[in-house]
């Protein structure tokens, strides 16, 4: 049985990084929030991602913004649901199962859990999560 490495390293969260949002920009019903609603620009994205993933697990301190306003004006343009979170979830978890395994990995899993928790809960606060 091969053995999966542990997430240790930036080269290892750009690796992820890419094969999620690789997934998330293909999704039928993700994808068209980021490309069409969003319009993300890839390239600047990309790399806030990866501080973003690399402050949370690695304590590198690189990313000084906050994704909940961002998630608060991206719900003003279009409907979010709670079956985005939960297909952006699954992506997320099969994207990182499929590359690494071990205790930063679920960190991973349960960092992502947490924040679309309370993302959705300052987005139903505010009547803006739209039901399924
Ligand atoms: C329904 C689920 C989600 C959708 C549709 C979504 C969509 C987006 C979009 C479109 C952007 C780019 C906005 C822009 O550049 O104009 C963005 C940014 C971002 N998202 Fe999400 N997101 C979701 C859930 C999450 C979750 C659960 C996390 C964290 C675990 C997260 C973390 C981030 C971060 C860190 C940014 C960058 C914020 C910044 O510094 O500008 N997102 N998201």
């Amino acid at each position: 049985m091969m053995t999966l490495p542990d997430i240790t390293t930036e080269a290892d969260v750009a690796l992820f990084v890419a094969r999620f949002y690789e997934r998330i920009r293909q999704d039928p019903d993700l994808g068209p929030i980021f490309n069409t609603v969003a319009q993300v620009d890839w390239p600047t994205h990309l790399p806030n991602i990866e501080r973003f993933w690399s402050t949370m697990l690695l304590n590198t301190g690189t990313y000084t913004g906050n994704p909940m306003p961002v998630h608060f004006n991206l719900a003003r343009k279009t409907p979010i649901r709670p079956a985005h979170f939960d297909q952006w979830l699954a992506l997320f978890r099969q994207t990182l199962t499929e590359h690494f395994a071990g205790e930063r990995t679920n960190e991973a899993l349960l960092r992502a859990q947490g924040i679309a928790t309370v993302m959705q809960g300052r987005l139903a606060g505010m009547d803006l999560l739209v039901e399924n």
